[in-house]
């Protein structure tokens, strides 16, 4: 109707703008389509190191007080025609402890917080009614972690599950239905509940996982654990990049997994805290056999075998005998083809040459990490060790 009482022109004028907007529609339309196939999902923002070494935490002191115990109640059974009802205070609820708690959700010690105090006891109540117990509290601790008091360790909480009491609850106070004897009828004494302990215990973590990496800066440590594993570390063309443990877990074709940490640098003098010094390498003393990362592109990479061994064997005695497979990296450099078999004149052990810039080896590589773990599987099961599970 509206259109037909316009002029002609008017018409025509109105249809093109009208077909220009169904254009710009079908446009918009369009490219919203291509743009939701290109788009990807939105990825989880990868943190930087220098925020991951505050969220990295690796040392805690905890002060820990148990829950104290609910006083017992002090009164007497009261009815209507019953003069001697006797007393009927009911004892408090003992004080809940404090335990710690291994749980492999759980990465560092970051969320451990200095002070925790147990739940009390609730106080026991008339017509004999006793008080609850005080709800145990659970601080979840990553897996390793080492509990000491006074540097004495006290727990080592490494197996998933594993639990330590921190702190007792106190016991809670008797009421005095509970003194109630032949000698006394009506006893009025009731009791306090106890106080619950105290103490302040130092948490030390110590990564547990089935590979160690040890290497110079620069070695090309934190690519090979993204070529091999899930994890995600920062690779950069500086010394010193990685500041805190990375674990990445090799998923194998019959669902076993094995766990890889990967240690910030570590220097000829480390030992004497030259670097970062060698405090990292507590992160490998529990893992069950090392990977020593050599740059083949330097020169003498052997030296860099010597100075690793050497400081491992300042850290701890016998940690440098400890399994091992050494990775020569960097093979697609040409300085790397020829020190490789000068490399294999001077060192006994065998050598995975290797690249984690192209991925040329790094089968190889993943193959003997398995062989070398089920090997030590064997000599784990035949002297009744517990193997470590993911
Ligand atoms: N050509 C070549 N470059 C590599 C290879 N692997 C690592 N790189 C490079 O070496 C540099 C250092 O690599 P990273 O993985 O950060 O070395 P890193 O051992 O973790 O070093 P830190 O964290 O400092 O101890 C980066 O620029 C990498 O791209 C390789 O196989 N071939
Ligand atoms: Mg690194």
């Amino acid at each position: 109707m509206f259109l037909s009482r316009q002029p002609a022109c008017a018409s025509f004028l109105l249809g093109s703008v009208l077909q220009q907007q169904v254009l710009q529609c079908k446009n918009f339309s369009r490219s919203c389509a291509v743009w939701g196939n290109q788009r990807q999902l939105r990825k989880k923002k990868e943190l930087s190191e220098k925020k991951l070494t505050r969220y990295f935490v690796d040392q805690r002191r905890i002060s820990v007080l148990g829950g104290k115990g609910g006083k017992g109640a002090s009164c007497f059974h009261s009815e209507p025609r019953k003069e001697f009802g006797g007393p009927d205070g009911g004892d408090g609820g003992n004080g809940g402890h404090v335990i710690l708690k291994a749980d492999a959700r759980i990465k560092s010690l970051s969320l451990v917080q200095p002070v925790y105090q147990g739940m009390d006891g609730v106080p026991g109540g008339s017509k004999n009614c006793f008080g609850c117990n005080g709800e145990n509290l659970y601080i979840k601790v990553p897996l390793g972690t080492l509990v000491k008091e006074d540097g004495m360790v006290v727990a080592d909480l490494s197996q998933p599950k594993d639990e330590y009491i921190a702190a007792l609850g106190g016991n809670g106070g008797k009421g005095n239905r509970f003194f109630l004897s032949n000698e006394n009828r009506a006893p009025v004494t009731a009791t306090m509940g106890e106080n619950g302990q105290k103490r302040t215990l130092q948490l030390e973590l110590k990564t547990m996982a089935h590979v160690g990496m040890v290497g110079f800066p620069n070695a090309g440590k934190s690519s090979l654990l993204r070529t091999i594993s899930n994890a995600k570390p920062a690779v950069a063309p500086y010394p010193f990049t990685t500041l805190n443990p990375h674990v990445g877990i090799i998923q194998y074709q019959d669902f076993e997994q094995l766990a890889v940490a990967d240690i910030p640098g570590i220097i000829r003098g480390a030992h004497q805290n030259r670097g970062l010094g060698f405090a990292f390498l507590r992160h490998i003393e529990r893992c069950r056999f090392l990977m020593y990362v050599l740059d083949l592109s330097v020169s003498e990479p052997w030296t860099q075998l010597q100075d690793l061994k050497y400081e491992l064997e300042q850290y701890e005695e016998g940690l440098s005998r400890r399994p091992c497979l050494i990775v020569g990296n960097k093979i697609d450099l040409p300085q790397s083809r020829v020190n490789l078999p000068l490399l294999r004149e001077r060192v006994e052990e065998k050598i995975i040459a290797m690249s984690a810039l192209t991925g040329h080896n790094v089968e190889e590589l993943i193959l003997c990490i398995r062989e070398l773990y089920d090997k030590c599987l064997d000599s784990d099961i035949s002297t009744l060790q517990k193997p470590l599970k993911w």
